[in-house]
């Protein structure tokens, strides 16, 4: 069925302009004034911004971890990123030392084929490089398209990586076109100072951020970069929380290393006093890399304005307060790290961001779609408006105000991390592929309508920022 969304302010990270959109097998095939087409449905956007679909580069569907499995699955959270107006994610695909990588591929495909409700993709977690890894690489990149690899840093004695793995991986990423993710926290310290965190007898929510300091992320987000320096490779560090990780991505972007870097809204808007709330509250807040002090906030703000990172994350990874979050009640090292995020990225970037004057409308675009489209090969499928595209948009009302609540989300989850906070701006209608999946405020979706994407390689002559986002 053809759309035509009528007379909205339709916003790319480069241009904002008024005009129609014409909808036809999926895709954008027209943009212009006044376009008609007697066997279109009419989709009325006056007064509404008609954005891209948001493309979220870091969620955790359904993934074990901290001896529980994140609340959130592929459909629970694919509707909830759909109401938040995102229409692709990209999930991470954890790999067990020892298996072959096509088996936790599988693994994944099993969750997500006949729940997603919008588009998806997976990375893959390298947690060693051996002659089985080098040898299932090439397939893993052509067949899968699978072009972005995690390594992380931190979590020892569970998901940490040395840095031989790390390098090493930086170098097979090089000669694979793959993109290199990593979780930049020095995990080796932050194990040493949660020993003697628990030795002292200190067992409440706020230690564990009093146990990853924030130099403890910024030497290994410089460590990372170095590697990549060295490698000749591509990096980018996922949730960026501080000063010290800003100021190592930036020094290597400056010399001309590629190097991009991830916040996620909860950085921007929440900070560490959330940790110290009683009767144990502060384990909803317990993410790694931890909340910040406030102060951070400014650099992460900066940040975003100026270049010097790119792309918001959700790090959507939810466990329930009861039930979950509570398995560390006595011992904060056992609470399970991470939180809801998934249908709040969207709409909390523009409130804080755009409404209050800290980053401009094409940059809201840039940052929650345009530029993880790019860093990750979906563009110009995803992460844009324009005639060839998919027709992933979200029809946006700047004015609508709400409060959010976990009486009203969409997450499975039984708390939100921003109960009762008040936003400004709302989706109203979310296609994908040029499908309602929501539909006045409403879900019209269908769990298995979500398509898994393959991406490309990340190409040497990468044009990721040649895009000019209007400041
Ligand atoms: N961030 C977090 O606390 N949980 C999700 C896993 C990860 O990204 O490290
Ligand atoms: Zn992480
Ligand atoms: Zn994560």
């Amino acid at each position: 069925m053809k759309k035509i969304i009528k007379a909205g302010t339709v916003v790319t990270a480069a241009d904002t302009y008024q005009a129609d959109i014409l909808i036809e097998d999926e895709k954008v095939t027209k943009i212009g004034a006044n376009l008609h087409d007697s066997e279109a449905e009419i989709i009325d956007a006056k007064g509404m911004y008609v954005f891209p679909g948001g493309v979220d580069p870091h969620t955790h569907m359904e993934m074990p971890f901290g001896g529980t499995v994140s609340r959130d699955d592929f459909e629970t959270g694919t509707i909830a990123a759909a109401y938040g107006g995102t229409t692709t994610l990209i999930d991470f695909c954890l790999t067990d030392k020892g298996k072959p990588l096509s088996h936790a591929i599988q693994k994944w495909h099993k969750k997500s084929a006949d729940k997603a409700v919008v588009d998806y993709s997976f990375h893959l977690m390298i947690s060693e490089i051996n002659d089985a890894v080098l040898n299932e690489l090439p397939t893993v990149i052509e067949q899968e398209g699978i072009t972005s690899f995690k390594v992380f840093m931190a979590y020892k004695n569970v998901f940490q990586a040395d840095d031989e793995t790390l390098f090493r991986t930086l170098i097979t990423a090089r000669e694979h076109g793959a993109l290199v993710m990593v979780h930049a926290e020095n995990g080796d310290v932050v194990d040493y100072l949660t020993k003697k965190a628990l030795a002292a007898g200190h067992t409440e929510p706020i230690y564990h951020a009093l146990t990853r300091p924030p130099e403890a992320e910024g030497e290994a987000t410089g460590r990372a970069a170095k590697l990549t320096a060295l490698a000749d490779a591509q990096l980018y560090v996922v949730h960026v929380t501080c000063k010290e990780a800003v100021e190592q991505i930036a020094d290597a972007r400056r010399k001309g290393f590629r190097v991009w870097g991830e916040t996620c809204p909860q950085y921007l808007v929440l900070d560490q006093s959330y940790m110290e709330k009683p009767d144990f509250e502060g384990a909803k807040y317990v993410w790694s890399p931890p909340l910040r002090e406030k102060p951070h906030q400014e650099a992460l703000w900066n940040a975003l304005k100026s270049g010097d990172l790119q792309t918001i994350g959700s790090d959507q990874c939810s466990f329930d307060f009861n039930g979950q979050k509570d398995l560390g009640k006595d011992d904060f090292t056992k609470i399970p790290n991470g939180g809801p995020f998934v249908e709040d990225r969207f709409s909390v970037l523009f409130s804080e961001g755009v409404k209050k004057g800290r980053i401009s409308l094409n940059q809201f675009v840039n940052l929650v779609s345009t530029q993880s489209a790019k860093l990750f090969g979906l563009f110009p499928k995803k992460g844009t408006i324009a005639p060839g595209s998919d027709a992933d948009i979200v029809i946006f009302d700047p004015n609508a105000e709400r409060t959010i609540s976990a009486k009203t989300h969409h997450m499975a989850v039984d708390y939100s991390a921003l109960e009762g906070m008040k936003v400004t701006g709302e989706p109203v209608a979310v296609l994908s592929r040029g499908n309602y999946v929501i539909r006045d405020k409403q879900f019209v979706g269908k769990p298995g309508d979500g398509q898994y994407l393959k991406r490309k390689q990340f190409s040497m002559n990468h044009k990721a920022e040649s895009q000019t986002v209007k400041m």
